[in-house]
């Protein structure tokens, strides 16, 4: 049986548009609804017909709905959900994709009182935005983290587990303040890095931006393309997981300046017994399967 008949979905970018087009994959019968706060995405979604239904408001949007789920940037979630509070349905209920949890889940808890909150975090992305850049087979194979708050229900995890097991993804259940620890590291601050590096290299007097674009070596074009991610998004996703992406920075400083000092110092055994525990993580990552799709992930859908 299909965990939800009718999916409303509040934001219809890359994540929202993606989801729409798994759900016409993967569950045909369900009926989709749409609704996002920009006009133009909206008619694409028409254009693209992604949805059974795309609404001139949220809260027309979730009014029969039975699963809803916010694809907003996570700064925007508290004024999403106060639009459709009113016209949510009591026994449906609310999950989002927004990169950070705890945050997230205090500000829905607040605008939605007594409602089923749910939320996940699909890890599966790219640097691109729109619902044009969506695409069906975006969360295959890759982690759903399901982060319900103390006391969720059970039986409202299971479904919304399932459904994202429908879409293709592998589902782990986490606490949303350790889920937040885990992408500081993960995903956070290698987003920070890259948007500090690229800076760092147009910054520079003596490089001409052309040697820069021209000389890139892989290493660097990957920085490229990571820091042409969202800027709405990740300044939201940075103010809304400060604590752990402070801490995260700090002892990332530490280990910098303790490499830093070991080339200073021509500690070259140092460095070598560094980079040889490096590589072994970046084997073990392979060994299970979880290598990066592609830097290019998501090109081929251009
Ligand atoms: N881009 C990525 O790789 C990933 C993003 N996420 C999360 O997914 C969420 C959405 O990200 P994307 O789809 O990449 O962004 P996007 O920029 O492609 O789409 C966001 C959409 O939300 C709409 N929107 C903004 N405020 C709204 C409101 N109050 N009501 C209705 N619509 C509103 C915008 O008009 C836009 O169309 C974010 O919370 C992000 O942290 C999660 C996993 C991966
Ligand atoms: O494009 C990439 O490499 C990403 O890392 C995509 C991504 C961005 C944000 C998330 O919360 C999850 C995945």
């Amino acid at each position: 049986m299909l965990p939800f008949a009718r999916v409303t979905i509040i934001g219809l970018g890359l994540i929202g548009s993606s989801i729409a087009r798994a759900v016409r994959a993967h569950m045909p019968t369900v009926r989709l609804t749409g609704y996002d706060a920009d006009a133009d995405v909206r008619a694409t979604v028409d254009r693209l017909q992604l949805c059974d239904d795309v609404t001139e408001s949220a809260g027309a949007a979730v009014i029969d709905a039975d699963l809803v789920i916010l694809c907003v940037p996570v700064g925007a979630m508290a004024a999403a959900a106060a639009e459709l509070a009113g016209d949510l349905p009591a026994d449906a209920i609310i999950s989002d994709v927004g990169s950070s949890k705890a945050e997230v889940l205090r500000v829905l808890t607040e605008a939605l009182p007594g409602a089923t909150i749910i939320p996940a975090h699909p890890v599966a992305g790219t640097e691109r935005s729109g619902p044009e850049a969506g695409f069906a087979t975006l969360f295959h194979k890759r982690w759903c983290i399901i982060t319900p708050g103390h006391g969720a229900d059970p039986a409202a995890v299971q479904r919304v587990s399932e459904f994202w097991r429908r879409l293709g993804a592998d589902v782990e259940t986490m606490a949303p303040e350790h889920h937040d620890r885990v992408l500081a590291v993960t995903s956070h601050l290698p987003h920070l890095i890259a948007y500090t590096i690229v800076g760092t290299a147009s910054d520079l007097e003596e490089v001409t931006q052309s040697e820069v674009i021209k000389y890139s070596a892989g290493g660097f074009r990957d920085f490229t393309r990571i820091a042409a991610s969202d800027p709405t998004m990740w300044r939201d996703v940075f103010l809304t997981n400060r604590e752990a992406v402070l801490d995260m920075l700090q002892r990332f400083s530490e280990d910098l300046t303790a490499l830093q000092r070991a080339i200073r110092l021509g500690k070259g055994d140092d460095l070598f017994d560094h980079f040889t525990r490096t590589r072994a993580i970046r084997r073990g990552i392979i060994e299970q399967g979880q290598d990066d799709p592609a830097p290019d992930f998501g090109r081929s859908h251009e």
